[in-house]
């Protein structure tokens, strides 16, 4: 039984989910809550192991629905590996994308269709879907930037489709914020570390239970 709360980032490439979500961490850890942080695709061995197949950039012969169904499967065990029993054990799970990259990756800006994608999904997370997800609004040609700018970090197979394709991405955010208002909540990530952090920390703050 989940007793804990799932709650996921999401958005186009160098948004600022990873440095804002370990900001949360570290706030929410203060205040005495268990949190368990992580991020897909990984989190566990098999999927880091998965993650290294779909984002090496020499596999350019990878096939849509292949790359689909990987992050499906990657999906699947770090569900059942890790999320779900620290959700089982109460924590708070603050993971760095879910469900809703494939949608909006995949589904949306691979052109597999957004119900398509859903429905392998489906058969990996069941009905495990997050209580809350806050989606990094930004346009892709500044996240790029901001990658660009921050040396040492991987250079993905993702990180370089076409300026076209992440603008498809952002697209396919906005339409799933039109179908799921009441889980995803959108903020400004354009705005400085500091307001973004605090706006994200408001969200999770209507959502958790009261003391
Ligand atoms: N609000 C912000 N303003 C300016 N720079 C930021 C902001 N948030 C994050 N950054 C910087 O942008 C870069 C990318 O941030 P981060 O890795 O957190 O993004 P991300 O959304 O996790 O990216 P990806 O999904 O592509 O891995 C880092 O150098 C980070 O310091
Ligand atoms: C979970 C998931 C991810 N992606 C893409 C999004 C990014 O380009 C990479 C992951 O890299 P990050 O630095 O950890 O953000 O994978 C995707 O296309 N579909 C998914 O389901």
């Amino acid at each position: 039984m989940r007793k804990g709360l799932f709650i996921t980032t999401e958005g186009p490439e160098g948004a600022g989910k990873t440095t804002v979500l370990n900001l949360l961490d570290e706030h929410l850890k203060e205040m005495g809550i268990k949190t368990l942080i992580t991020r897909e695709p990984g989190g566990i061995d098999i999927a880091e192991q998965i993650r290294r197949v779909i984002l090496e950039p020499e596999n350019t012969a990878m096939d849509p629905r292949t790359e689909a169904l990987l992050y499906a499967a990657a999906r699947r065990q770090h569900l059942v590996e890790k999320v779900r029993p620290a959700l089982e054990a109460g924590a708070i799970v603050l993971c760095d994308r879910f469900v809703d990259s494939s949608l909006a990756y995949q589904g949306y800006a691979r052109g597999l269709g957004i119900d398509e994608v859903y429905k392998i999904n489906e058969f990996a997370i069941e009905t495990m879907m997050p209580d809350l997800t806050i989606y990094f609004d930004i346009a892709p040609e500044e996240g790029l930037a901001r990658i660009d700018r921050h040396k040492g970090r991987e250079v993905n197979r993702l990180d370089l489709e076409e300026l076209d394709f992440h603008q498809k991405v952002r697209e396919g955010y906005h339409l799933l914020l039109e179908r799921f208002p009441d889980r995803i909540a959108m903020i400004d990530a354009s705005l400085p570390m500091e307001e973004v952090f605090t706006a994200a920390l408001a969200k999770i703050q209507e959502i958790l239970p009261l003391k």
